[in-house]
């Protein structure tokens, strides 16, 4: 009965103004925290939605019972004809998204991972080169670096040469049209889905959302095979290659591996980039963070090398400001909806089959129950014992202490990647270089808003702003050039 709803505002009739109530709905669903509680319902265009605003309640239904909680809605456009139903994120929870899932677990395992870190070396290297040589445009040096380490990782491709690469032109436009496919109200059919039986000509979007995924499907084919090809000359590590050595790769055919490799990018390349960006934004705002993490990185790496993966334990600090990055600003703020497949109680409310679950991890990560006080500010001593090192994660999300990455069974299955880009990206970033906020006319310190933030559609970033970098030794230089060569050299042909 609607008796036994939990909480929330009135219904809100279309689905289009439902996101729209404000750019930031993740701020307006933390507001209704105050008002309603950790969990809130609301229907929009007669759709049931849950926000869940606590770790409790998003841990104790999407992780604690995955199992009637990890489906996603059914998109029309998106999912079905753009994607086919085989792109691993919008999948359905079913046989097909369940063999893609293993799959792409085991191809990005932590220990599968350790596989990359001469490429993730080099993408490090390259960018903190870029950010030195030409600092004005660093944004484009993040989107590059981000970009270039997704198709390393996923095709064992040589880096890159900008961010607007004629090779990665195609994926990119692939990943608009679906971001486009996806914001609520681009498509009348999700919102009335009687409108998928129209005929052709009243419902043109048919037809070219088909004729796109057979083109895509041929793009994504293409690559695979390419980097198969490759395979037989050289044994360089790739998420391709990891598909491969699997025993019967759980039954995917050829369309299927493809489109999983080439999803790796549209879910790996804009939430890296987002997250190197508020890094950015972070130490413009925070001095104080970036000085004691480069303490840390002299005094256990000093001026003569650059970071290395091999230095993980002995940088506990930085390893907190990954943490911190992440939660501070999560690219991806009300994670993937999560659709319940079978009616459920909790807590004395009923939950009926169908209702999509968004987990507020905007809100999540800024809980001053879980994080105290100064929940909102950027603060990577959280994570930390007296001594300096890391605490036991907080919340039950994957050891992660924040939940950036999402729960339960879709939990993002890229995090090993992400976390340990993040970490070498950093540590390579703040050993290389100075980060200062740039002057005005007046020779004030100018701080870009750092709420302030244009939404894609997918993920979140911050409007661009201006900084200055400059080189931390006088060497500096000369590091960079050997460290490139050697890491050029061990990345092979
Ligand atoms: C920068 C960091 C990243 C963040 C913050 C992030 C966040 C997320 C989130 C919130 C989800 C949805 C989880 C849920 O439904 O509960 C997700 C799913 C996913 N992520 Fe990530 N991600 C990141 C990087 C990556 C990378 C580097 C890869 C690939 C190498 C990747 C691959 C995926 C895939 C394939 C899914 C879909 C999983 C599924 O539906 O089963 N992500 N990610």
């Amino acid at each position: 009965s609607k008796r036994n709803r939990p909480p929330g505002p009135p219904g809100i009739p279309f689905l289009g103004n439902a996101f729209q109530l404000s750019r930031n709905a993740w701020a307006v669903f933390e507001q209704w925290k105050h008002e309603y509680g950790p969990i809130v319902h609301m229907s929009i265009a007669g759709q049931s939605f849950l926000v869940l605003n606590s770790n409790k309640v998003a841990s104790d239904l999407l992780t604690r019972r995955a199992n009637k909680y990890s489906d996603r809605h059914r998109s029309i456009v998106a999912a079905e004809t753009l994607t086919g139903g085989i792109h691993i994120a919008f999948a359905r929870y079913g046989d097909g998204w369940r063999r893609q899932r293993k799959s792409a677990h085991q191809g990005l395992t932590k220990e599968i991972q350790h596989t990359f870190s001469a490429v993730q070396s080099l993408e490090a290297v390259l960018l903190a080169d870029s950010l030195l040589q030409d600092p004005d445009s660093w944004d484009n040096h993040l989107q590059r670096a981000t970009a270039s380490l997704i198709m390393a990782v996923t095709y064992n491709l040589p880096p890159l040469k900008s961010e607007t690469d004629t090779s990665i032109a195609h994926i990119r436009a692939h990943m608009d049209r679906l971001a486009y496919a996806l914001y609520p109200g681009n498509f009348l059919v999700e919102i009335f889905p009687w409108m998928e039986h129209l005929p052709a000509f009243l419902a043109p979007w048919k037809k070219e959302a088909r004729e796109w995924f057979r083109k895509d499907s041929d793009t994504f084919m293409a690559l695979y095979k390419d980097t198969l090809d490759r395979m037989t000359k050289n044994s360089n590590p790739s998420f391709v290659a990891s598909l491969e050595a699997q025993k019967d790769q759980h039954g995917l055919n050829l369309l299927e591996k493809a489109w999983l490799a080439a999803s790796l990018y549209g879910a790996g390349a804009e939430t890296s980039y987002s997250s190197l960006q508020w890094f950015m934004v972070a130490m413009v705002h925070y001095p104080e963070v970036q000085e004691k993490a480069q303490r840390e990185l002299d005094a256990v790496i000093g001026a003569s090398r650059m970071p290395e993966f091999s230095d993980f334990e002995n940088l506990p600090y930085l390893r907190a400001l990954v943490k911190e990055v992440f939660r501070w600003r999560p690219p991806i703020p009300l994670g993937l909806p999560h659709r319940l497949t079978e009616d459920d109680w909790y807590e004395g409310y009923f939950i009926p089959k169908g209702t999509l679950c968004l987990a507020n991890i905007w809100a999540i990560n800024r809980d001053p129950d879980v994080y105290g006080p100064d929940a909102r500010e950027f603060n990577p001593d959280r994570y930390l014992d007296e001594k300096g090192q890391l605490l036991p994660a907080v919340l039950d999300t994957q050891d992660e202490s924040h939940s950036s990455f999402g729960y339960g069974r879709r939990i993002c299955v890229g995090r090993h990647v992400a976390n340990s880009t993040m970490f070498i990206d950093l540590a390579t970033i703040l050993w290389a270089c100075r980060i200062r906020p740039s002057l005005d006319e007046s020779g004030n310190a100018y701080l870009p808003n750092n709420e302030a933030n244009t939404n894609t559609g997918l993920t979140l970033h911050p409007v661009p702003f201006k900084c200055v970098i400059e080189p931390r030794y006088a060497n500096t230089r000369a590091i960079i050039d050997q460290t490139k060569e050697f890491y050029l050299h061990a990345n092979g042909p």
